[in-house]
């Protein structure tokens, strides 16, 4: 018998993103009961991450996250969850981890202690080859990426053969990178996992197949078979990477019951079901389309653009494609921007609160402080194509640059507001004929300012989801899925009828020029 719209039983999505891990449990009637999150900045200050990294190397572009950490903020946010809801109601678990990001498992453990905290056993097993995993915000791979493409014939090949040109995030070339710089790391590895299918075996209890959808971000699988590719180990230079990496699934699988582990320590039920974990991005897109042509931009500590669409058609080598993480007859479209939410916390400053950004983002135009365009990129930015970074500010009249160092933090904040929101709009444009409206979500979606600014430039109305985290509340409907097919559509948004007040909104061929001097 069906579940879905019972109030009596209740769906677990989890989302692993770069700053923080959510647990958030729905009802049958895809309502939030209850939500708990680990900050790893601010709750587990002993990993020294900065918006949960740790840039090793910046001039590399080497850039790590703590692989305890995620695994220590997972089991505080089930831990503090299971004092508020009753965890043997939970019928169905899935999750979304930040995309690309890899688990290096040296040895997954046999068995695990209900009467030890996970962390410690892992940390006694010396389960990981590295504590330090490659994230999603790392670009050291350029060399790498020049190599899988020449091997598979070209940039236009392998993007044809995977849905992506070779992409320095992109596990397959973080994995070849390992091979080559650390080729003890790598022997000692049993299983490289992406973070999703890390965090599906731990629910699991045993090594979990990885979901096509998320694997569609290594550049390891062939897009339209779900299989990884023939010649894996020569692509990446890495032997033995094929029993590396283990198995793939389909995206909605469901792949049994949770561990005996998860049942005597936090209260699940035997029966609760494991739904293959995806990217945050996929889950993101499943948690807030509501109509088919929905536009969602995601403001996490990346911004990414995502929509779906029947076909693989790219419109730029920008334009990532995934399988859909629900229907098998769609493909999701993305564009990632690097520097998104974790510069506008650094442009926003300890001193200031967001209430003071929405405040300034929803004023009136002063020309006393002219408007301007502010391209603030401290890392080497990735969308619309790899730009170098810089701090630069330019006229919204005429695209003439103006000095930074004269502008005033209104100016910059702004400035930094409208960029974003002109680039995507200038995307959009080349690759989508039509879009009514706009859905953001992600923590930049609490903020009152950023949706105004939006609807201001885009021109069109902007929803903001029910809850700011539309990734767990895709990971909840993956679940829901997984035991008991639901019809789609279940996004719960909410129109954003505040415009921002920008005496004009630059033509986006004034953006264009700008971007291409970058
Ligand atoms: N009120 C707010 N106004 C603007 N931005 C906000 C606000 N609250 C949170 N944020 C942004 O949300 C970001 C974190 O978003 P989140 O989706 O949780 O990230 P991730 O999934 O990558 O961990 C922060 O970097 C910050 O920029
Ligand atoms: O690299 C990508 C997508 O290709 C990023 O979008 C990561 O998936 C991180 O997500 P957030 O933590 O910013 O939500």
């Amino acid at each position: 018998m069906g579940t879905r719209g019972s109030k009596d039983v209740l769906y677990l999505g989890i989302d692993a993103g770069t700053q923080s891990i959510k647990a958030s449990v729905y009802d049958g009637a895809m309502q939030l009961v209850q939500e708990r999150a680990v900050k790893f900045d601010e709750e587990l200050p002993q990993y020294g991450t900065r918006a949960g990294m740790i840039v090793e190397d910046e001039a590399a572009g080497v850039v790590r996250s703590p692989v305890f950490m995620w695994v220590e903020a997972l089991e505080i946010a089930l831990e503090r969850l299971a004092q508020a809801v009753d965890m043997s109601s939970i019928v169905a678990v899935s999750g979304s981890a930040q995309q690309h990001s890899s688990v290096w498992w040296r040895a997954f453990p046999t068995s695990f202690d209900p009467n030890e905290r996970l962390v410690e056993q892992l940390r006694a097993q010396k389960a990981f080859s590295t504590e330090l995993s490659p994230i999603w915000a790392d670009s050291s791979t350029s060399e790498e990426v020049k190599s899988a493409e020449e091997r598979v014939g070209g940039a236009a090949a392998m993007q044809q053969l995977t849905g992506s040109v070779g992409t320095e995030r992109f596990t397959g070339n973080q994995i070849a990178r390992m091979a080559k710089r650390h080729p003890e790391i790598y022997k000692d590895t049993e299983r490289v996992m992406l973070l999703s299918t890390a965090l599906t075996s731990l629910f699991l209890g045993r090594p979990a197949a990885t979901e096509a959808g998320d694997a569609a971000g290594m550049n390891m699988m062939q897009l339209d078979k779900n299989v990884w590719l023939d010649d894996l180990e020569d692509v990446f230079d890495a032997p033995g990477l094929a029993d590396k990496a283990g198995d793939l699934c389909e995206a909605n699988a469901n792949l049994g019951s949770v561990s005996d582990f998860m049942v005597k320590r936090f209260g699940f039920s035997p029966s609760c079901q494991v739904a293959a974990f995806t990217g945050d991005n996929l889950a993101t897109l499943v948690g807030c389309v509501d109509r088919a042509n929905d536009v969602i931009v995601s403001l996490g500590t990346s911004d990414t653009v995502l929509s779906q669409q029947p076909t693989r058609k790219q419109v730029n080598q920008a334009a990532l494609v995934f399988p859909h993480p629900t229907d098998q007859a769609l493909y999701m479209i993305m564009i990632c921007y690097k520097n998104g939410g974790a510069v506008r916390n650094d442009e926003k400053g300890k001193d200031h609160k967001w209430s003071e950004v929405d405040e300034i983002l929803l004023a009136d135009a002063d020309e006393n402080e002219p408007d301007v365009i502010c391209i603030f990129f401290p890392h080497k930015e990735i969308a619309p194509r790899p730009m170098d970074a810089c701090e630069r500010a330019f006229r919204i009249d005429n695209g003439e640059e103006v000095d930074v160092a004269s502008l005033s933090w209104r100016q910059r904040v702004r400035g930094l507001i409208l960029a974003r929101a002109l680039s995507i709009k200038t995307h959009l444009e080349d690759c989508k004929s039509s879009y009514d409206r706009v859905v953001i979500t992600g923590g930049g979606s609490n903020s009152k300012g950023i949706p105004a600014v939006f609807r201001q430039v885009l021109g069109v109305p902007v929803f903001t989801s029910q809850q700011a985290d539309g990734a767990s509340r895709g990971a909840a409907l993956k679940a829901m899925l997984a035991v008991d097919k639901a019809p789609k559509g279940h996004a719960i948004l909410s129109e954003r009828p505040e415009s921002a007040n920008f005496a004009q909104v630059p033509a986006t061929d004034l953006y264009r020029k700008i971007e291409a001097q970058l």
